[in-house]
């Protein structure tokens, strides 16, 4: 496969603003698809959109590596639908015209539902469906029957449709228009690359393939040497070489120095005092541990879900969907992606479903880090720290998304001190000489922490193993009924949220109610101007009752009481596009256009 990388010096400035100026229109976007944006309140396209939709749009084949939140979903669907909008005399209909493959169940569903609203916003009659592993062979044969348009799978799914003669090799290599491998650089690394390797030899050599990807790793490469066909290489610096733009430029960053003891006591502070704004997506690296903070928390009257690869994948979609619509501000996801209990725990439940097939079987296609899209999440707590650089970056990309802003929040004990170090030093702390990018909390004193331990530590001790290992059970016991249940629900009513409740008070005990709120007295005087301030910024963004808010509704920046006072570095933002092809292509409409190549 020839792969050529053009990479040419223009004003890096000016192409920001170019990409950035450009509206949907210009960038060749159909007129109904338009209209489908402009309900979603989408008003501009994303660098990454501003690039790639263009040159999708034309045909060709691209590898878009951009960084967590920029838009990569619309950056491909908008132009795949596209095509497909286009009626072709000549189009053969044996197998689904276009596949998207993405590594977790999660991401499927969102990319479904992003189709599906986009599809009906444009009232068009395309037939989507995706697929997952747990579905018969009748119910996979019944899906993909007509064929429908698009079919969104993780590969293992479409691998078993293959061998089970349920989609036939011949119908895809006459039917496949567009193959999209979306975050590609997990792919490989979820164990997917025997199913992937299962179908390139059926993908057509006419059809446009498509690699999005959040990262450049060894594995994109793999995969783009496996699937494309020459290239367009688009790259926004933050995926490169550029260690400071790799974190969303729109997220600022703070650590609090605690013992890993006190990470319950810290947490209450912040949560309970109010200082960060709500919706809060909150880390751990156990399932344990959350539960431990589901309990700890409930104690004080902060009600959260937890979220875990446990749990049955109904329930664990609805946990999301409820999240996203507003109907709970915290969630308590376990991020198993470096841990590992995850081997542990997938041996375990192995054994037991082997032996009694009561337990639920820990889900391999889970993944709450990558690419999952938490609405309007504006504050990441690491609980516990992520294992490495890597982990941070997909953790706290999980708000700052697309134009919104958000914070980040990372409780460091000494034992993760050399993580965070690494992080800083590869987030560029050192050469920001002291104006640290991951800037110590300012919003905490040591008096409002004090003022909160006795209880803190009271209710801790409350929590005991025990404890946690029942209401584990409970919330698992609870999650399958409501599995059943959601199941049948989902098919006759899809759009209803509010079946079941997943944030439910787990504790045997009710929680006290002298613990729901902190008595004034309690509280000194910075920590009450700063409650004050985060409160009037929350209400100045109109984030005070998020309860079912629509998409419209947009964060505003400058709302944020933490960006006055955060030391956070001005990165600047560079837009670096790095284009390769075959270079000579005279019929390159956007490379003539711009006098430049991307
Ligand atoms: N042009 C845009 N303007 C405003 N919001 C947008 C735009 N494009 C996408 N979004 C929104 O930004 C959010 C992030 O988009 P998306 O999930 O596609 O990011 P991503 O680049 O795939 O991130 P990740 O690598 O984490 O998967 C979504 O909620 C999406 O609806």
């Amino acid at each position: 496969m020839a792969e050529t990388k053009l990479n040419e010096s223009i004003g890096e400035e000016e192409e920001k603003k170019e990409a950035e100026d450009q509206s949907f229109e210009e960038l060749g976007v159909d007129a109904r698809l338009l209209r489908a944006l402009n309900k979603k309140g989408i008003a501009k396209p994303t660098s990454i959109q501003g690039v790639a939709i263009p040159l999708i749009l034309e045909g060709k084949d691209v590898v878009a590596r951009a960084k967590t939140g920029s838009g990569k979903t619309l950056a491909y669907l908008l132009p795949l639908l596209q095509k497909l909008f286009t009626v072709r005399a000549d189009r053969k209909k044996l197998a689904p015209n276009a596949f998207v493959l993405v590594p977790t169940r999660e991401l499927c569903q969102q990319v479904y539902a992003e189709v599906l609203s986009l599809v009906e916003l444009c009232r068009v009659k395309l037939k989507v469906v995706q697929l997952n592993s747990n579905m018969l062979a009748n119910d996979l044969r019944a899906a993909l029957a007509g064929p429908p348009d698009i079919l969104i799978s993780t590969p293992t799914c479409l691998a078993k449709c293959l061998s089970g003669g349920i989609l036939k090799a011949e119908s895809i290599s006459e039917s496949l228009e567009t193959l999209v491998l979306d975050e590609a650089d997990l792919l490989l690394s979820y164990g997917y690359e025997k199913d992937i390797k299962a179908l390139t030899p059926h993908v057509p050599r006419s059809c446009q393939c498509l690699l999005m990807s959040a990262t450049s790793s060894a594995d994109v490469d793999k995969l783009k040497k496996l699937i494309l066909h020459n290239p367009f290489i688009l790259t926004l610096p933050e995926v490169g070489n550029n260690k400071e733009e790799i974190i969303p430029k729109n997220v600022q960053q703070f650590w609090i120095s605690c013992s890993a003891r006190d990470k319950l006591l810290y947490i209450l502070a912040v949560l309970k005092l109010g200082l960060v704004q709500k919706k809060v997506l909150i880390f751990t690296n156990t399932i344990d541990m959350s539960f431990r903070l589901k309990l700890f928390l409930e104690k004080f009257g902060i009600r959260s879900a937890v979220l875990n690869p446990e749990l049955p994948q109904n329930s664990r979609l609805h946990i999301l969907e409820e999240f996203n619509a507003g109907l709970f501000d915290y969630l308590i996801a376990t991020d198993l992606s470096q841990s590992k209990e995850k081997d542990k725990l997938s041996k375990e439940s192995d054994a037991v479903s082997r032996k009694s097939r009561k337990r639920a079987k820990l889900d391999s296609e889970f993944g709450v880090v990558r690419g999952i899209d938490f609405k309007n999440v504006f504050t990441v707590i690491n609980f516990e720290m992520p294992h490495n650089v890597e982990g941070y970056v997909h953790r706290i990309g999980r708000t700052g998304r697309a134009y919104n802003s958000g914070a980040s929040v990372s409780l460091v004990s000494p034992d993760e001190m050399y993580t965070l170090e690494e992080i800083r030093s590869f987030v560029g702390d050192e050469e920001n000489k002291g104006t640290s990018s991951i800037a110590e909390f300012p919003l905490l004193t040591k008096n409002a922490v004090e003022s909160l331990r006795y209880r803190a530590e009271d209710v801790a001790k409350s929590v005991t193993r025990i404890a946690v290992r029942e209401s584990r059970a409970q919330d698992l016991r609870n999650e399958i009924l409501n599995s059943e249940k959601l199941k049948a629900h989902f098919e006759t009513n899809p759009r209803d949220l509010d079946l079941l409740k997943h944030d439910k008070i787990l504790s045997k005990n009710a929680p006290p109610p002298h613990l729901r709120d902190v008595p004034d007295y309690l509280l000194d005087k910075p920590t009450k101007e700063a409650r004050e301030m985060v409160k009037l910024a929350r209400d100045a963004m109109g984030n005070n009752n998020n309860r079912r808010k629509g998409p419209k509704r947009k964060l505003r920046k400058d709302g944020d009481p933490l960006k006055a006072i955060s030391l956070a570095s001005k990165r600047p933002h560079k837009v670096r596009k790095t284009g390769g092809s075959d270079g000579n292509n005279s019929s390159d409409r956007h490379k003539r256009k711009k006098n430049k190549d991307i």
